[in-house]
């Protein structure tokens, strides 16, 4: 079967053979060995304790959508989102389809002290060690690109380098290979948007929701614009809300992420309560 996804795993296996080729494992230690990962998945428990806790995404294109957004200054557009409100950040390291860098983790990284995931398709036990050394605080795993010996493997390598791991699933099927994994990750995204035809369904993560274990930090994931889609989805039982787009397509993302966390302030009635 011949889906999307298929089609960037393969360019993925091509260019981490590529870097596999140009950089080696020890010098990847090396720079990781410079710095202390945050942790990822605790920020976003301890803030969705008092609030929405938004996973802000650095994202300039897509397959799906080609190029988002043309004005990119990584740096800059961190640093707003860490004042604006973001518990974390998400930032896009794949170059082929998302116009993405291992740079821009860095760069996005070292400009603000809340934890980093690097977005990408992680197919090899060498990207996670990359995403350490460019100073990532936690890595991806989609269990549809995945075997549950693999997604095994991949956290246990991350969580003995520090980094935390969170799994994204499409389906209740994959969602009880993740269940069932010995090493669980730390946290569970659903994701909206289903990586084999790119449709987005809020309703994918709403019926989900039940079923993920309140121990890990569950976080909806694609499609989410307004306030009312946070508020049906905390009230669905997540802790964490991962958006890109819909806020990479403002002109200021900073203020409109000011903005959209206000108005869910306001309609979550639990949030407004313990923010008076
Ligand atoms: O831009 P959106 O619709 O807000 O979505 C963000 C994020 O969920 C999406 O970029 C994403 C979720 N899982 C992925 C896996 C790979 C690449 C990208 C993704």
């Amino acid at each position: 079967m011949s889906t999307h996804l298929n089609k960037i795993v393969a360019t993925t296996r091509e260019t981490v053979a590529a870097n596999k080729a140009r950089v080696p494992v020890s010098e990847l230690e090396r720079r990781a060995a410079l710095h202390r990962p945050r942790g990822w998945a605790n920020a976003l428990s301890v803030r969705s304790a008092c609030g929405p806790a938004v996973i802000a995404e650095l994202k300039k294109a897509s397959p799906s959508k080609g190029l988002i957004r043309a004005d990119f200054n990584v740096e800059h557009l961190a640093r707003q989102y860490e004042t604006s409100g973001a518990a974390a950040l998400s930032v896009l390291t794949d170059e082929p389809y998302f116009q993405g860098s291992l740079r821009n983790l860095e760069l996005a990284s070292a400009a603000v002290a809340i934890p980093c995931l690097r977005k990408d398709f992680t197919i090899d036990e060498y990207q996670i060690v990359e995403a350490r050394a460019h100073r990532g605080d936690a890595i991806l795993l989609i269990a549809a690109a995945l075997t549950s010996e693999e997604m095994h493997r991949f956290t246990h390598t991350a969580h003995a380098i520090d980094l935390d791991v969170l799994i994204e699933v499409h389906t209740g099927e994959e969602l009880d290979r993740v269940l069932a994994l010995d090493e669980a990750p730390d946290a569970i995204g659903v994701n909206n948007r289903n990586l084999k035809t790119f449709a987005v369904r809020l309703e994918t993560s709403l019926e989900l929701a039940v079923r993920i274990p309140a121990d890990v930090v569950r976080v909806a994931e694609s499609g989410i614009a307004t306030a009312a889609d946070m508020v049906r989805l905390r009230e669905a039982g997540f802790d964490a809300f991962l958006i890109g787009e819909s806020l990479m397509r403002q002109p200021d993302p900073g203020a409109a992420l000011s903005t959209l966390l206000a108005e869910a302030v306001s309609s979550i009635p639990v949030l407004h309560e313990s923010a008076q």
